[in-house]
């Protein structure tokens, strides 16, 4: 059976006297952008450091495509492609002669470079930028080319660090349109805090808070992960709050115009069940039903104890 991208055993580390993170486990497979979530200070970046080699793990192991990052770091490291929050350019080289240099830091063999740089220019989208200087270039391409030095050594499984933090709307998009193209072949673990970015752009979350996995699952299953209890309804001709309060299972209800109300619930079906029943009865005459899912920022805020 072929080994997981990552996996991440019993992952503890400790800053002098306080745990950072504790426990962590994590497996991640198959093409595709994972997000890896959490509040700041949650434990997201040790997290990353670690699995990236950048920092040595008080104890647990990280398995990258199966090979133990203590026992083998070159081979693991091959395998990551990383950029980091600040992406380490240097604004007096041009495009082409930062690539060239990351190619070496990766050891790369001297014959492949020069195609591979060209391949992951055109990739990103900056090969007309080649011969321009970094500091000139807007912050949406230096992203590109922040991403285009992770990925030129084709590895497997690439980390991003909140890439698109400081971009306006439209490099934004971009970048994760970039992304996405780039997440086509292989494994892409993306941090953010940003909880539209995750819906956004990722298939997969991992969430992590006060340094443990609170969830991992998919976007999906994160945006249900409270049972939604919220419905809103529409009668042509509405009962008062009074009677809609005064139906089993209803906590609160308040009108959000004329004909349309917001009903909080016990979320158990049969209150909504009921309901439908008394509005026919009662001849209310209800023209529209329905559930109001709980917004991401909620669930971020339930999960993460606030
Ligand atoms: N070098 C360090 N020395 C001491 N404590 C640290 C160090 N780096 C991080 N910490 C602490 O470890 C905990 C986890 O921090 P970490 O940077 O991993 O969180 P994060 O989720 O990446 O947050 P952010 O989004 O703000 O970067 C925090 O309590 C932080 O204060």
């Amino acid at each position: 059976m072929e080994n997981p991208v990552v996996k991440v055993e019993h992952l503890y580390h400790r800053y002098s006297t306080q745990w950072a993170i504790e426990d962590i486990n994590l497996e991640i497979e198959g093409a595709g952008v994972v997000g890896l979530l959490g509040s700041n200070g949650a434990g997201k970046s040790t997290t990353m450091n670690i699995i990236c080699g950048v920092l040595k793990q008080t104890k647990g192991k990280v398995y990258i495509n199966g090979v133990d990052t203590l026992k083998n770091p070159e081979v693991a490291r091959g395998y990551i492609g990383f950029l980091p929050q600040k992406p380490p350019l240097y604004p007096d080289l041009t495009v082409n002669e930062y690539l060239n240099f990351c190619a070496e830091i990766h050891w790369m063999e001297r014959k492949s470079i020069k195609a591979a740089v060209k391949r992951v220019e055109e990739r990103c989208g900056v090969y007309h930028m080649k011969d321009r200087l970094l500091r000139n270039l807007s912050g949406g391409y230096q992203q590109r080319v922040g991403i285009a030095q992770a990925i030129l050594h084709d590895p497997k499984f690439v980390v991003l660090d909140e890439p698109t933090n400081g971009l306006d709307p439209n490099q934004i998009l971009e970048v994760r349109q970039l992304i996405q193209n780039i997440a086509e072949d292989r494994t892409v673990l993306l941090s953010t805090h940003i909880l539209s970015e995750v819906q956004a752009a990722c298939s997969s979350i991992k969430m992590i808070e006060h340094g443990h996995v609170v969830f991992s699952g998919t976007v999906e299953e994160f945006d249900n992960y409270i049972e939604p209890n919220t419905v809103y309804a529409r009668f042509d001709l509405p009962p008062t709050i009074d009677e809609l309060v005064a139906l089993p299972g209803i906590r609160r209800a308040e009108f959000s115009d004329d004909h349309g109300v917001r009903l909080s619930y016990d979320g158990d079906r049969d209150t909504i069940k009921n309901m439908i029943r008394e509005s026919v009865s009662r001849g209310w005459e209800m023209t529209e039903v329905k559930t109001e899912k709980t917004s991401m920022e909620a669930i971020f805020a339930k999960l993460s104890g606030k």
